[in-house]
């Protein structure tokens, strides 16, 4: 089970690693305009990418709302449709998860669902057609989420235009230690996809700050250590953490790991947090439901009450 591994996430010092102190990357290229030959040729979604979002709800005084899925639980058409039903509850980003045979910082809800998902075949190019399709029909942006071995396997250049042409935004990889998303990053600029970086409770403060300085689109604040997976409380410490981010930081942080009701929503919200990021209550609603009918109901429903907390 995903407890008993020891891995390097992007967001942890590796052995490879050690904790020293990073000088800022030279190809400062992170908020360089896009060019616009590259852009001309890619067919992109409407949509404002994640950093735009940010600056327009903090312009409004607002929290984004950020939920995550499995793509293909419990099938692709079903994950369409949940895309375009969170988006019309307000979803401010939507993070989607790209099912992987060894997701080592999931916990049981989103590995089963990993497993479910790649079992009805669900593949990368599968997903790309499907957001190829669904993404231009939404209002919010959209964050990728995969392990880094999909990536290596297409060759980042190729991953990058190829997500970018499907309406992608954003990526985030959680198994890249910091040192090693350079080359992704280079990459990712160059087709305009923001590169979202994690920090964790146990980041050490310099590596934290090297984190935030080369992070894009925003921040993510794991909240606590471990697996992602709903818990029954959030740990205050995060509190602490936010107001030590905000020191190093402008950029927009968003919290996510065991968030799973409205009352943790509003107290994350609370203390300061730029977004609120929902994955395994989410996951547990589709895959867990009747029937897909049913389960988007019950997304629908969910995903409402916790976009009215933020917004009370
Ligand atoms: O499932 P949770 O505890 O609500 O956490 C968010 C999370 O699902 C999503 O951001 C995510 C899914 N898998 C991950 C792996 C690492 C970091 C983050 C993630």
């Amino acid at each position: 089970m995903a407890t008993a591994f020891k891995v390097s996430f992007s967001f942890l010092p590796s052995s490879k690693s050690p904790r020293v102190s990073f000088p800022r990357p030279s190809f400062q290229t992170v908020s360089a305009p896009k060019s616009l030959s590259t852009m001309a040729s890619l067919s992109v979604a409407p949509t404002v990418g994640i950093s735009e979002t940010f600056s327009r709800l903090r312009e409004q005084g607002k929290v984004a709302f950020i939920p995550f899925l499995t793509a293909g639980d419990p099938d692709l058409s079903t994950t369409s449709k949940a895309l375009k039903v969170l988006d019309s509850c307000g979803s401010d980003l939507i993070e989607l998860g790209i099912p992987y045979s060894d997701p080592l910082a999931d916990g049981p809800v989103i590995q089963a669902a990993a497993t479910r998902a790649l079992a009805k075949g669900t593949n990368f190019d599968a997903v790309i057609s499907m957001l190829r399709e669904v993404a231009p029909q939404l209002s919010c942006p959209i964050a990728l989420f995969t392990y880094y071995n999909p990536i290596l396997k297409r060759g980042v250049e190729k991953f990058m235009s190829t997500i970018k042409n499907a309406g992608v935004h954003g990526l985030v990889v959680p198994d890249v230690p910091l040192e090693e998303t350079k080359t992704l990053r280079s990459e990712a600029v160059k087709y305009n996809i923001e590169m979202v970086l994690l920090t964790t409770p146990t980041t050490p403060t310099e590596r934290m700050k090297a984190i935030v300085e080369a992070s894009e689109g925003f921040i993510y604040l794991v909240s606590s250590v471990g697996v992602t997976g709903a818990r029954s409380s959030v740990s205050s410490r995060v509190q602490h953490l936010l107001q030590e981010l905000k020191e190093a930081t402008t950029k927009p942080i968003a919290v996510g790991f065991g968030i799973s009701k409205p009352e943790h929503v509003k107290q994350v919200a609370g203390w300061g947090a730029d977004g609120i990021i929902v994955g395994s209550a989410m996951v547990k609603l589709l895959g867990e439901a009747e029937s897909p009918e049913e389960g988007l109901k019950e997304l629908e429903a969910f995903a409402k009450s916790l976009k009215a907390a933020l917004l009370s």
